[in-house]
């Protein structure tokens, strides 16, 4: 149903100037497929977006890490969506694991963040996922499910959402779903989407993998049917990203 691959970088909390002039000219050369393939959208910190923004090339696109849940003013160390809209950022990523455990963002204020975000106009990666405790207690699909639910409760227009699967216990761990794993869930949340959004959200919503994303390991994970792209993160900061964008190219052949 013509959902097209995409590839997010999401370099988190990583990178100076000089790094990241460096994975930008990497970035640059690197040979990909073309955009009716591939969609690329890389996520540096905050500071360096402009820079990133001026030096990528034209065919790749940036996304914020977070942005503020309501419209900008007294908050403190905050950048609102409406920022991110005034320096032609596209894309934020909202409701990563990292900030929902370690920061204790919780699935209303994720839920409330990517329904602002969306109205201020931009592109929203919505992160989901469970732990390794919630993996062995056997409520993968509950927990995911829930996040979902409350994501879907206060959008109504999917069309500018990627929904991210990443498992907390693969993040970093060099620990990577197998692609059966990642597929089960994959195939779970269109379910979902299908019985409690619709049958179009469920056949059009990207959902991409995230969570030890390798060169080594991406085409097998690409493979997979309810599988439409990744979001990376350590192997985004090195060349291996460029093969990463490649395995857009094993969907296109499937
Ligand atoms: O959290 C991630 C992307 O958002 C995944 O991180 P790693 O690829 O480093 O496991």
């Amino acid at each position: 149903m013509g959902r097209k691959f995409f590839v997010g970088g999401n370099w988190k909390c990583n990178g100076t100037t000089e790094e990241v002039n460096k994975i930008v000219s990497t970035l640059n050369a690197g040979e990909v497929p073309s955009q009716d393939v591939v969609e690329v959208v890389v996520s540096p910190p905050f500071l360096f977006l402009p820079l990133v923004k001026t030096s990528l090339r034209p065919d790749f696109h940036v996304a914020a890490q977070n942005c503020w849940v309501k419209k900008g003013g007294a908050f403190t160390g905050e950048v609102s969506a409406e920022m991110l809209v005034n320096l032609s950022v596209p894309w934020v990523i909202i409701g990563h694991s990292e900030r929902r455990l370690i920061l204790k963002e919780s699935n209303e204020f994720v839920a409330d963040k990517v329904a602002y975000a969306l109205s201020q106009g931009l592109k929203v990666i919505a992160c989901i996922g469970e732990t390794l405790e919630q993996r062995e207690a056997g409520s993968t699909m509950a927990v995911v499910s829930e996040q979902t639910k409350a994501i879907a409760a206060k959008i109504s227009n999917w069309t500018d959402v990627v929904l991210a699967y990443e498992p907390v216990w693969a993040i970093g761990t060099g620990k990577v779903a197998t692609p059966a794993q990642a597929q089960e869930v994959h195939f779970e949340l269109r379910k979902w989407l299908q019985a409690n959004v619709s049958p179009d959200v469920a056949a059009s919503t990207r959902i991409i993998y995230g969570g030890s994303v390798t060169a080594a390991n991406c085409k097998e994970l690409a493979a997979q049917p309810d599988l439409d792209g990744f979001l990376v993160g350590g192997a985004s900061l090195k060349p291996e990203f460029i093969d990463i964008i490649k395995s857009a190219e094993v969907k296109k052949n499937a």
